[in-house]
Parts: C-alpha cells; structure tokens; sequence
C-alpha cells in the first residue's frame, strides 16, 4: 500500500455533467423523480485522488447559473481545488442514466451538446495560471470527443504539463456515442494525445485505434501485443493499464487488471463483486488509485493490486466520483460487516 510519501500537485481538464439517474433500478422516466449527482470522468479521477490525500485542482468551465453554482458547492466538498474552474456562457452538460436490473442492461443519454465547457474557445484557457505547480496531469479521450476546441485544449494542456517535467495520464474512454460522425478524425486526435502520455489506460481495442494492430480477440495476449506496438512508437510511455469485466447481469462482476511496462506484464484480479451499489465511476477509481500509487513509488504488482481493490471498493458507493481512503483498502480485504 502507498504511504504517501508523495503528495502529488494533481490537475485534471475535463467537463463535469449533472447526472439525472432514475431512481433505484427503474428504467429511464417511468416515474415523478430524478435523481441527481455530478460527475465527470476527470473530475472523479481528482476526486479519487483527493480522498487518498493529494492535492488535486479541476480545470473546467461551468455555466455562470445556480446549476453551475451547484456543481462547484459539490467539487469543493469533495476536497478538490476550484481557482481554476472558469464560469462562462453555455448550458451544463447531462447525462441521464439508469442502472438496469438482472440482465437488462444500465443505459446513458447523453445531452451535453452546447455545454459552457464545450463551447470554450481554446484559446481562452490560461495554461500558465491552470498548470502552475502541477506534477501530474490527467486527461481522457472524453475531452476530444467534445469538439475541436476542447480537442486543442486537451493537447495544449498536455503538451504543457510535459514541458514543465509533469507526468500525464490519459484514460482512452472511447465514447462511441460521442464521436457519432466524427469517427474519422477519432483515431488522430486520440494518436496526439497517447503521444503526451506517461501513463495510459487503454485496452488493445482503443490501441488499435491509433495504429495499425493485428487482435486475436484472446483478451490478454492481444493487451501484451498491443501494448508492446505502443511502447515502440511512443516513446514517453511508461506504463499502459487496463481492466477488464466480466458481468453476470448489473449486480455481479468479475474485476482483473493488466499493467504493461518495458519490463513486461504483469496482472492483478480477480475481484469478485455482488450486490454492486454503483458500476459508474469503477474505471476512474481506478486510475486515482493507479496513479496514486505510482506516484508513491509503489512496486507496480503492489500498485495495480491495490488500484483494483479501490475500483472494486467503488463499486459499493453511490455517485460518480470516488471517496476510497487508504484505510478502505485493508477494510475491504478484511470483510468485516462493520468498522467501529
Ligand atoms: O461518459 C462520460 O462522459 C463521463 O465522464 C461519465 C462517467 O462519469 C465516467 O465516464 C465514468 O466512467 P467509468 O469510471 O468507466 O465508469
């Protein structure tokens, strides 16, 4: 486990949604009530990393209204730092979920076209002042997925955090739904952006997307080809990380984890989960986690075990973003009903 020698000067650049999820496991707007929550996957990837103590500063743009108001009120009291949210004209993006039951599956509507961060032109953030002091920078293939602006954004961000000896993450989370017509441009602008990274999250699907890969669809071997064909082409990778589920309906799932560096590959997992509370926000658990501990200097089988024990501990808490503290990690292995 990481003992926090590090604390890291984290930021992330990402745009943070109100979720409307339907209440309980009913399907979507059957009944008088929504209920609500913010999230993002950058945000909760700060989040993750602010409840296991680091410094961790959100950078984003939030419609000038009470919902926008709302939002900042909820990213304060998750411990992240604010200065460099930008209020500005535009709507606040949502999502609309439902959690599914049994087999029927969880489902999410997007409807954040027009979203104040959307519509920030790329020359109106200010990387100096946002990046100032900053050690690690996480972004994800969300941000491209949002337009040309926030494209550009994403690139100047990284390629700043890297000029300034940052290290930077990036979380492929490929959105079909997002680059609807845009599928073209996809494999480029995401091609840009790995090239920044130290540390990726994508499995041998999203590599394949930058670049030319022959998969077997043997899960495994073809994470440990693909991850070898990036390490050749991009040269400041370090490690490249994956997880992969296994479900048995919404509530049951099976967690493993494979992390790629130039010294070979190694795995963690699996985590057998029942009676999920919450699947949203597993995959950005993880990264905080991840990134935790690889910034503590943890060895990486010690890192990527326990980046699978906070995905799988997130999973029993509602909401997007994640509040798993170091102590949740002995906790959840100990398996004791109550803690007192
Ligand atoms: O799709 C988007 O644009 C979002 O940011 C919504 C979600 O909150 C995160 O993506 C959660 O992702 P997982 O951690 O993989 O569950």
């Amino acid at each position: 486990m990481s003992d926090m020698k590090t604390r890291l000067n984290a930021a992330v650049f990402g745009e943070v949604m109100l979720r409307l999820s339907a209440p309980g496991r009913e399907p979507l707007l059957r009944s008088a009530r929504l209920e609500t929550w913010f999230g993002g996957a950058e945000a909760n990837v700060a989040a993750g990393l602010a409840a296991l103590g680091h410094s961790a500063r959100v950078i984003t743009a939030l419609p000038d209204n009470a919902i926008g108001d709302a939002c900042l009120g909820e990213l304060r009291r998750s411990g992240l730092d604010t200065t460099h949210v930008v209020r500005s004209n535009g709507r606040m993006g949502l999502y609309f979920h439902a959690s599914g039951a049994m087999q029927r599956p969880a489902e999410i509507v997007y409807d954040r076209a027009h979203s104040a961060f959307s519509l920030m032109p790329h020359e109106g953030w200010n990387w100096d002042a946002a990046l100032d002091g900053v050690d690690w920078l996480h972004l994800s293939g969300i941000t491209p997925a949002l337009g040309a602006a926030p494209a550009r954004a994403a690139l100047d961000a990284a390629q700043r955090a890297r000029e300034q000896g940052a290290k930077v993450s990036f979380d492929f989370n490929f959105r079909p739904m997002l680059w609807q017509g845009r599928e073209a441009e996809a494999g480029a602008i995401l091609g840009e952006l790995v090239a920044q990274a130290t540390l990726l999250f994508s499995s041998a699907g999203d590599l394949a997307r930058i670049m030319p890969l022959e998969l077997t669809g043997r899960r495994e071997a073809d994470f440990d080809s693909s991850a070898k064909a990036a390490f050749a082409r991009f040269a400041g990778l370090e490690c490249i990380v994956t997880t992969f589920r296994q479900s048995r309906g919404t509530l049951e799932q099976t967690l493993e984890a494979r992390l790629a560096s130039r010294d070979g590959v190694i795995a963690a997992g699996p985590e057998t989960l029942a009676g999920i509370v919450e699947r949203i926000g597993g995959g950005d658990a993880f990264a905080a986690g991840l990134i935790d501990a690889l910034a503590s200097g943890t060895d990486h089988q010690t890192a990527l075990t326990d980046a699978l024990t906070i995905m799988a501990v997130k999973h029993s808490i509602p909401g997007d973003q994640c509040t798993v503290r170091h102590s949740d990690i002995a906790a959840w292995r100990e398996g004791s009903d109550l803690k007192r």
